[in-house]
């Protein structure tokens, strides 16, 4: 199975800050996520936007998948944000708050104007919704599937909740529905399922837990605050080098014993059928996705 592109970390880092985000590449996360939104003071937006169109003019990022987090189009910001980032070279943004089919078809109506006017690719600027309220995150598949161009869903636990009226703990009961809501929801739209930050980043042991949890329920990654996150997640989100030992082995049992489109043997004194292949390959794909093997 290939897989086309990780998103395991998604840095997000305040458009305000030129130096930290020419820094930010250092650190090598899958996606940048330059922050238009609540990381930034509402008397310095137009700054933010102005930074950001020149940094997407002028910077190289490589192979870093580099996001917007744009402000709502019903704020006095939004449809702005898109009018100078999309002709500045952003492919991809965020969009926070997200809660209501329209709001995906308006954003995705002034993609394809602005596409038109500047002579991009139609299609080509692609949307992550942002699920962060209780009603965003009740639709979720309907927003996964609201248009072609949303290639992820990401989870929001802060204003998710402060919007429940509870405290976000480090149980994460209070979050349990709306993760289990997110990736079930991205998993039938066939797109990533990107989970929530966690602000309190000198809480290593915290943060790891909460990380393996949410690569156990089927989110593809993190969203991140801190510099010191990207290599937590990682690890994390890696296939590990014997599981895509074991996983090469079952493949390879596979196709000796011509079981791929039904069927069934031992390996190792466990049964392998079609969804044991499949996860098999996804595990390597993953690893080839990650430079792990070839
Ligand atoms: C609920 C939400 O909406 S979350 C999303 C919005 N929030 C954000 O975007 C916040 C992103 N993170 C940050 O702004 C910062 O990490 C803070 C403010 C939390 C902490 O920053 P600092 O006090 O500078 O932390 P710290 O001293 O540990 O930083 C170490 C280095 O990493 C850099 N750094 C910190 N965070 C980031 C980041 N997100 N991206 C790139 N570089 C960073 C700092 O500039 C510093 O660099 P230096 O050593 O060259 O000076
Ligand atoms: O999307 C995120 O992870 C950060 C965020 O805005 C929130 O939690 O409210
Ligand atoms: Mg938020």
């Amino acid at each position: 199975m290939e897989i086309k592109k990780l998103r395991r970390t998604m840095l997000f880092c305040p458009a305000t800050n030129p130096t930290m985000y020419i820094d930010a590449q250092m650190y090598k996360p899958d996606c940048l996520l330059f922050d238009l939104e609540d990381a930034v003071r509402y008397d310095e937006k137009d700054l933010a936007r102005d930074l950001l169109a020149e940094a997407l003019k002028s910077l190289s990022f490589g192979d870093i998948e580099v996001f917007a987090r744009i402000n709502p189009l019903y704020t006095e910001f939004g449809e702005a944000d898109v009018r100078a980032l999309v002709p500045a070279g952003l492919r991809r943004m965020r969009l926070p708050m997200c809660e209501k089919v329209e709001q995906v078809k308006e954003l995705d109506a002034l993609l394809t104007e602005v596409e038109r006017a500047y002579g991009i690719e139609e299609g080509s600027c692609k949307i992550q919704c942002s699920l962060e309220t209780p009603l965003g995150v009740w639709n979720a598949l309907d927003l996964a599937t609201a248009s072609p161009r949303v290639i992820s869903i990401s989870f929001g636990a802060e204003d998710y909740t402060r919007l429940l009226g509870v405290d976000r703990t480090k149980d994460a009961s209070e979050l349990q529905f709306a993760r289990q809501r997110v990736v079930n929801a991205a998993a039938i739209a066939k797109v990533d399922a990107i989970d929530t930050v966690w602000a309190d980043f000198k809480d290593i042991d915290g943060f790891i837990n909460e990380v393996k949890y949410a690569r156990q329920i089927g989110f593809a990654g993190k969203s991140c605050i801190h510099p010191s996150q990207v290599g937590q997640v990682h690890d994390v989100f890696t296939p590990k080098m014997e599981d895509v030992e074991k996983s090469l082995v079952i493949i390879e049992a596979a196709e000796k014993a011509g079981i791929e489109k039904g069927g069934v043997v031992q390996v190792n004194g466990k049964m392998v059928d079609i969804p044991v292949i499949d996860k098999a390959r996804r595990i390597v794909g993953l690893a080839k996705a990650a430079g792990l093997i070839k």
